[in-house]
């Protein structure tokens, strides 16, 4: 990895010791997680479904290393970091560290896990406690867990302040003296301060500015050398990631969809996901240009993923069904945006006021979907499935079309998606993916890695490059 040199490295003395007395040796799996969810059941009103934040996560993080973990918001990142460290109890899986299942630890143990792994948090505005000294903040873990006299306590503070840059006249100043890089440097003395040797370091950069980011970095980077630390960054900018993982996880509603070695991941994505997320980078070419491949729409709500892949919905890769296999490519697109305006309808409905609505027989604004269909197709519903006419809808298409329009017509979004769903969806509706081992330990789960599909790489080019130029 790259660093800067920059004042702030400097004078930093080297006395906390390393975390190497746990008998793993570097790049062995120091944390196993297995299966793991987390589902938030709020009792929500109207038997809404929990939330799967986390649904079904596999992975190691090895002794030594940088695990980089990326995905869109809400896909369940810090929900995944918190229940690793315990932090939110697992509804599910499990989380094993030198022979011990995090998820069922209680009591000391518990607490001697919460000790070896820390969290540092993104907002180091909100995460330190304004009225109290640096000193004390940093102070207050040795505190908690009595290690040593006050005056130990107070050295090992120095020396902490010390290690991240920062000096002894700062114990007795208050957070909101500092900047925002600073106040992170006194976050990462707190988290350091019992000598864990895992970290999960939640967006830990990304409310600071560029150029304290790179200071920040390089002092991580600085701290995992001379400390044998092994971190878990999350982080939803990818450059940042890129940067600073060896290895990167992706994570797309709750699970994760590829994982492997950073330089592989980001030189050649092989799950249609990562593709499309990193094409999303400005400028960025993953081996061909598939710069034009967009992520449509937002992520399904975790309340209710598609059953199957869960990128189905919006998959530029997606395998698609033997009788419409002569559909143009505006076609699909149109059939795409269609299902993803009614999926989001629907999830619209689940509102209190439609659902009152809809007991009581009144209609939901469905009217407009006829016009939608029009944009989409250049086609009306009314005008039948076999008209000629423009359009890129063969005469079969329309007909499925129509019939789910007939359920939008009367207020039944989510009939009319699985309608479409039925008609054009394929195998990716509804098997969930095996994780496919596609090169040298690299997992990416999606269906086109196995035996008799054409990879997804092939297929965006197929249908998005090449149709371009
Ligand atoms: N305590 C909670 N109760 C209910 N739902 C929750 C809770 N915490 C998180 N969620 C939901 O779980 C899902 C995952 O959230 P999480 O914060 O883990 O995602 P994230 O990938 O870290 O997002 P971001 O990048 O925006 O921080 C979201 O739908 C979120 O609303």
């Amino acid at each position: 990895m790259s660093r800067q040199e920059t004042p702030d490295d400097a004078g930093r003395s080297d006395t906390t010791p390393s975390a190497d007395d746990d008998g793993v040796a570097p790049g062995e799996p120091l944390v196993e997680i297995r299966d793991l969810e987390k589902y938030y059941d709020d009792d929500g009103f109207l038997g809404d479904e929990p939330v799967k934040a986390v649904d079904g996560v596999s992975l190691d993080v090895r002794k030594g290393e940088t695990l980089g973990l990326v995905g869109e918001s809400g896909c369940g990142k810090t929900t995944l970091g918190r229940t690793i460290l315990g932090l939110e109890t697992a509804t599910g899986g499990e989380v094993v560290s030198d022979g011990r299942d995090v998820a069922s630890l209680s009591g000391t143990q518990l607490r001697e896990w919460q000790r070896d792994a820390q969290m540092v948090f993104q907002d180091p505005e909100a995460s330190l406690n304004d009225r109290m000294t640096v000193g004390e903040i940093v102070r207050e873990p040795l505190d908690a867990h009595g290690r040593g006299t006050p005056g130990e306590r107070r050295e090992r503070v120095f020396d902490l302040l010390d290690l991240v840059g920062l000096n002894e006249e700062h114990y007795y100043r208050y957070p909101h003296q500092f900047s925002g890089g600073q106040r992170q440097r006194v976050g990462i003395a707190r988290a350091l301060a019992l000598e864990p040797e895992f970290m999960v370091l939640d967006e830990p950069v990304s409310a600071l500015d560029v150029s304290v980011q790179a200071r920040v970095i390089n002092l991580l980077e600085d701290l995992q050398e001379e400390l044998g630390l092994t971190y878990l960054f999350i982080a939803h900018d990818l450059s940042v990631v890129r940067h600073i993982a060896d290895r990167v996880a992706v994570m797309y509603l709750g699970d994760i969809v590829e994982l492997g070695d950073t330089e592989s991941v980001y030189g050649d994505p092989a799950h249609p996901y990562t593709l499309s997320l990193l094409s999303a980078i400005p400028g960025s070419h993953t081996g061909t240009d598939r710069d034009r491949v967009t992520l449509r729409g937002t992520p399904p709500s975790p309340r209710d993923p598609p059953e199957g892949c869960r990128f189905a919905t919006r998959c530029p890769a997606k395998v698609r069904p033997e009788e419409f296999a002569d559909l143009p490519e505006p076609a699909w697109d149109g059939i795409d945006a269609l299902e993803t305006v009614l999926r989001e309808r629907a999830a619209l409905d689940t509102g209190v006021t439609d659902r009152l609505r809809r007991r009581l027989g009144l209609g939901t604004d469905a009217d407009d979907i006829d016009e939608v269909v029009a944009d989409l197709f250049g086609w009306h519903p009314d005008e039948g499935a076999s008209t000629d006419g423009d359009g890129p809808l063969s005469p079969d298409a329309r007909s499925a079309v129509g019939d789910a329009v007939e359920f939008a017509r009367r207020g039944d979004d989510e009939a009319a998606a699985s309608v479409l769903r039925e008609a054009f969806g394929s195998v990716c509706n509804r098997e969930r993916p095996d994780a496919h081992v596609v090169d040298d330990g690299r997992t990416s789960a999606c269906v086109r890695h196995g035996d008799g599909y054409e990879s997804p790489t092939a297929v965006i080019d197929d249908r998005y490059v090449r149709d371009d130029d």
